[in-house]
């Protein structure tokens, strides 16, 4: 539909902050109200695109989440998945953290608050784990993703891990058995550095 500068005009009117950990995008598109509500596009290929976010989106994902509810820490070990993070309903606190070994920013997370109202998304690219919790009543999180979820390739690390200390911002009321069991980092980031 747009030819390239044209899209690179409209990707204007999105403003992309850079966070601390390298090639994730904090991104803000326009948000339209009115007296009857709001509109908000989830996701212009071409605008998207120009952005940045080059990799075809082969998912879309929903998840419904009681406030306290923590989900993660979860990546994909050889078909890694970037992810374009939306929230539809209520607030959550979504944590990256990056995997790449020879990246700078390797081994550190960052928390970043998202809400329904803000309408702010987050571009995580392939080679990050990913994981959230719900700060409102309910949260409604939507997520495309540039690779097929594979139950075969999934990898975790505990959320709550000491050692990486993530802020999460309120009691964790539940958690699934699966990331309840999962491994310390450091396991992980030994695996990491071993299949290097
Ligand atoms: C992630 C996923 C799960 N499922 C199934 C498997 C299982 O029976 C059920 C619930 O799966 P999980 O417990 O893994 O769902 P969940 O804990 O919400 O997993 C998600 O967490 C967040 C933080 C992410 O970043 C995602 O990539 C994904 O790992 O849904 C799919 O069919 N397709 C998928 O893409």
């Amino acid at each position: 539909m747009y030819n390239t500068p044209i899209s690179a005009l409209l990707s204007l009117l999105m403003q992309i902050t850079k966070t601390q950990l390298a090639d994730c995008l904090l991104i803000q598109p326009p948000v339209y109200q009115d007296n009857r509500g709001l509109f908000r596009e989830l996701y212009v290929a071409a605008k998207y695109q120009a952005a940045g976010l080059t990799q075809a989106f082969v998912q879309d994902n929903l998840s419904s989440s009681q406030q306290g509810v923590l989900r993660g820490m979860h990546f994909q070990r050889f078909k890694p998945q970037g992810k374009l993070i939306s929230v539809l309903h209520g607030e959550i606190y979504d944590v990256m953290l990056d995997l790449r070994p020879t990246s700078a920013s390797f081994g550190q997370w960052q928390g970043i608050y998202l809400d329904a109202q803000q309408a702010q998304q987050l571009w995580i690219p392939p080679g990050f784990a990913h994981g959230f919790q719900a700060l409102s009543t309910s949260a409604l999180v939507s997520y495309k993703t540039t690779a097929y979820y594979d139950p075969t390739d999934e990898g975790a690390f505990n959320a709550l891990d000491p050692k990486l200390a993530i802020t999460w911002p309120q009691p964790v009321t539940v958690m699934s058995d699966k990331d309840r069991a999962a491994p310390a980092f450091e396991v992980v980031k030994q695996q990491l550095i071993a299949a290097i």
